[in-house]
């Protein structure tokens, strides 16, 4: 039995493809009302309408007491489930699916998992995926990070469907931050597209916001390999380039000046403070991560976070 904690759209694609190998998953929902709907109709419409939960994919309310874990909550969730279900998860597989960094804490969901829970073995299945995609048994690519190499292995063999091929890792910040800082630099890309400012200014702002992303995670011991990969340039491409990432279309809301859904999941707002804030501790220099945080809490507007980033003095690349 494999345990998907959190339906949300990824979730319960992650649930979609793991049943595809033909073992019973969980999927748990910490709202009994979400639990019962999606008994009823064998769908999650609220966060992935239009497909069907094969008989084998169990939703429930409880927490299943054997098998890995994998948490799908979003980031600024993840310690408050982890801290309430402390008990129950204690010495488990705990496999992080979500992207971003603690506001409270500055840690990854890895380092958070490894700081709540004693004893848990975490790990963080992250790379270019949309729920949608995965759901619909598209072929997608991941990067699966666990510190301990043997348990690695276990989880890569354990999770790999017919529609979801998984490369591994031990290096686990530098998969977490990758999957993290893709989204701000997403946000950027969308505001500069929204705004008119051009495709040549979007390959400026994910190449430099590459160098941003490299910089801050090779400082936390990040390997570059890890950043070239799955989970950093190529969740970084996908988010910057395609209508489907919610990060992408709140910047082309800002850029446009329209308004955006709040009940949407947007990781990198609070991941852009985040970063700011830590990177500032850190002294390192991450311009696009500081105007985007400046652009999500209002204090620049589209036009002055590009000149803030224009008028900085010139360097070498
Ligand atoms: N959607 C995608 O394509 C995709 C792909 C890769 C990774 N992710 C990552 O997965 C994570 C979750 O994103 P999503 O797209 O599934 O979000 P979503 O907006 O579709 O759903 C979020 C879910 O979290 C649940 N939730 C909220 N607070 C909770 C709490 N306190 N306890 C338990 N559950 C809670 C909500 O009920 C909701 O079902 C994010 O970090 C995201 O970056 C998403
Ligand atoms: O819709 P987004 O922007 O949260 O992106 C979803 C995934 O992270 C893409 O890999």
């Amino acid at each position: 039995m494999i345990g998907v904690m959190g339906a949300g759209a990824f979730g319960t694609a992650l649930a979609v493809s793991l049943a595809r190998l033909g073992e019973v998953v969980a999927l748990w929902a910490h709202d009994a009302d979400h639990v019962a709907e999606m008994n009823a109709a064998r769908e999650n419409a609220k966060r992935l309408p239009g497909v069907a939960l094969a008989d084998n994919i169990r939703p429930t309310a409880d927490i299943p007491d054997a098998g890995p874990l994998i948490l799908a909550v979003p980031m600024q969730r993840l310690r408050g489930v982890l801290e309430t279900h402390a008990d129950a998860l204690k010495g488990r597989l705990l496999i992080a699916a979500c992207k971003g960094i603690d506001l409270a804490t500055h840690l990854g969901p890895v380092e958070t998992i490894a700081q709540v829970i004693p004893g848990a073995q975490p790990a963080i299945l992250t790379g270019p995926s949309f729920a949608a995609d995965i759901a619909r048994g598209l072929p997608t690519a991941l990067t699966l990070a666990c510190g301990d190499a043997v348990l690695g292995e276990r989880l890569q063999q354990a999770l790999t469907t017919p529609n979801i091929r998984i490369y591994r890792t031990t290096d686990t910040h530098g998969a977490e931050l990758g999957g993290a800082l893709k989204n701000v630099i997403a946000i950027a890309a969308g505001a500069a597209i929204g705004k008119g400012m051009g495709d040549s200014a979007r390959a400026a702002l994910m190449t430099r916001g590459f160098a941003e992303i490299r910089r801050l995670a090779q400082a936390r011991g990040a390997q570059p390999e890890t950043l070239m990969g799955l989970s950093g340039f190529g969740d970084l491409v996908l988010t910057c380039t395609s209508d489907l990432s919610r990060n992408y279309r709140f910047g082309l809301a800002l850029g446009r000046g329209e308004a955006f859904d709040s009940d949407t999941t947007v990781e990198g707002v609070a991941t852009a403070r985040a970063v700011t804030e830590w990177a500032g501790e850190l002294g390192i220099d991450m311009p696009i991560c500081s105007a985007v945080a400046a652009l999500c809490a209002g204090k620049f507007s589209v036009a002055e976070a590009l000149q803030s980033l224009l008028s900085r003095p010139l360097k070498e690349e």
